[in-house]
């Protein structure tokens, strides 16, 4: 992919600002960013915390696969480049949730530590809340769920580079969180995400 820098361009500032529009929604928004091997949950448990803040009239955005993969990034496959720019994109995306004052709930494998920290570090340079959420679960168990069929695929040798199987995931060494959604129920999981939340101001306690 060609890269093009941005060069004579010049950011023009509203009048209406993030605090603004966090009082306006009477919230502040935020990113959760899940990562975790395909099977782990991370779509499950965004779903159901989706659920659980917008019962808590919270307006809540998710971020995954479905919205990114097949519209914005669908010209991006899995080498580690396409993946590292698939990422950098969302946490572009993700950040103008977090400035619109909406709670961006984003689930992909991001299994580069590289790409999760320029996210992160994206957001600390906009003095906007990251929280990571490790969706720790064995490979063995993603394996034996495998909700798509992927698994099987991939050690049938049909999906090159396989997170997991045949490409790496680097897990996340000081993540936020970290929910081991095989030995937790999802309403526990939720409900650790929300008291996490809570206990960083960014949902009332
Ligand atoms: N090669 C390979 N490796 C991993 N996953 C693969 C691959 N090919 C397709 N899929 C399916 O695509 C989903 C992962 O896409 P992501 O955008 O989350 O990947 S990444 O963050 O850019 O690594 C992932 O979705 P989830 O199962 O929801 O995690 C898979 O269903
Ligand atoms: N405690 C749990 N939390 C999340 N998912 C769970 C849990 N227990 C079982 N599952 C199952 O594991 C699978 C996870 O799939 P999915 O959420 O699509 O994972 P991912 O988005 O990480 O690829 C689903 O079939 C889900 O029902």
């Amino acid at each position: 992919m060609t890269e093009q820098k941005a060069t004579n361009i010049t950011w023009h500032d509203g009048d209406v600002t993030r605090a603004d529009r966090n009082k306006l929604l009477g919230q502040k928004g935020a990113t959760i960013w899940f990562t975790g091997l395909s099977g782990s949950g991370k779509s499950t448990v965004a779903v159901a915390l989706e659920q659980a803040l917008f019962a808590r009239n919270k307006l809540v955005y998710r971020l995954d696969g479905d919205n990114v993969r097949h519209g914005i990034n669908k010209n991006l496959g899995f080498s580690a480049e396409d993946r590292a720019e698939n990422i950098r994109r969302i946490g572009e995306i993700a950040k103008l949730f977090v400035d619109a004052g909406v709670i961006a709930l984003s689930s992909f494998v991001s299994p580069y530590r590289t790409d999760r920290d320029l996210v992160r570090a994206m957001h600390a340079e906009s003095d906007m809340d990251f929280i990571e959420v490790y969706v720790d679960v064995p490979l063995a168990v993603a394996e034996e769920r495998d909700p798509k069929g992927l698994y099987k695929k991939a050690r049938a040798g049909e999906i090159p580079n396989f997170t997991g199987i045949s490409d790496p995931y680097e897990a996340p060494e000081t993540p936020e969180l970290v929910l081991k959604s095989h030995e937790m129920s999802l309403e526990e999981e939720v409900d650790a995400v929300i008291a996490l939340l809570q206990q960083r101001g960014i949902l009332p306690a």
